[in-house]
């Protein structure tokens, strides 16, 4: 049995996950912490895989104090960045055993939509991304969009692809969305959705769209578990739940 334990744990995707975890065969719910918790509760219980879905501006403290403590860390908090890797590679290095999985998101499909569109984006001059969220969201764009640009960018850029064309020169601030990476990502809130998000890709004479929909949290459920079980075996920093699928 592998001794877990949830940070955020009376959130969506912490409450979801404390669900599932307990139903899990192999895996043993321990400890279940939420903001105003001691973190030492996670020692306490003798944790040996921490799942984290907090906020953006915990995260990384909570991942400071499970590495320095030699645990384990399967992460789907959003609000990493370069320098954010950069900063838990570091901390990996000095603490050889652990591992942190970094999943910008646990859904499957999801997985797919991002390597389906970094496929395809070497074919297509145009390409922009539409993510679409429930509006209790805090950040945005998305991490699972963001990482998509990421991936469609570094494809791009190993296809030598021009820039992606655009005459806008005039109108309001914020009409042609966020740029990362050069790739134009846009923003929904609206009540009723979950997790969702189309990649457009267009050339002369043809648009292809790929899209991924999240109808319940649960849809995350597999991919939280599949990291719980693999990241006990894996050291070091590991970004994507696509490195434990076999998808080749
Ligand atoms: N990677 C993935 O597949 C997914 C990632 N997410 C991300 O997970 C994060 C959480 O999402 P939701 O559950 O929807 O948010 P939520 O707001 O429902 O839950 C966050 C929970 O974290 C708690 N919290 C805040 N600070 C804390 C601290 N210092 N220690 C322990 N708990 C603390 C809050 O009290 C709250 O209960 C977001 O960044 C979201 O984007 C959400 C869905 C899927
Ligand atoms: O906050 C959410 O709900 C989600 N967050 C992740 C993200 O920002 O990509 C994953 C999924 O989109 C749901």
């Amino acid at each position: 049995m592998i001794k877990v334990a949830v940070l955020g744990a009376k959130g969506k995707m912490g409450a979801q996950t404390c669900q599932a975890v307990a139903a899990a065969g192999d895996l043993e719910l321990v400890a279940a912490l939420d903001q105003g918790d001691e973190l030492t509760g996670l020692t306490d219980a003798g944790a040996e895989v921490v799942v984290d879905f907090t906020r953006p501006e915990v995260v990384m403290d909570n991942l400071a104090w499970c590495i320095e403590h030699g645990i384990h860390a399967v992460v789907g908090t959003t609000g990493f960045d370069e320098e954010r890797l950069a900063t838990l590679r570091a901390q990996l290095d000095a603490k050889p055993g652990v591992g942190v999985l970094i999943a910008p998101n646990f859904s499957i499909g999801a997985v797919l939509m991002m390597q389906f569109s970094a496929q395809a984006a070497r074919y297509y001059e145009s390409v922009e991304i539409i993510e679409l969220h429930h509006p209790d969201k805090v950040d945005a764009p998305s991490g699972t969009a963001r990482r998509t640009a990421e991936l469609i960018a570094e494809a791009r850029r190993e296809a030598d692809s021009g820039p992606i064309p655009d005459a806008t020169t005039t109108g309001l601030e914020g009409a042609r969305g966020a740029d990362v990476e050069g790739i134009r990502v846009h923003g929904i809130r609206l009540r009723g959705l979950v997790a969702h998000q189309e990649v457009l890709f267009g050339d002369i004479g043809e648009t292809l769209t790929i899209r991924h929909d999240s109808m319940h949290r649960e849809s995350f459920m597999a991919g939280v578990l599949l990291g719980v079980r693999r990241i006990v075996g894996t050291p070091g920093l590991t970004v994507g739940l696509e490195h434990f699928l076999d998808l080749s």
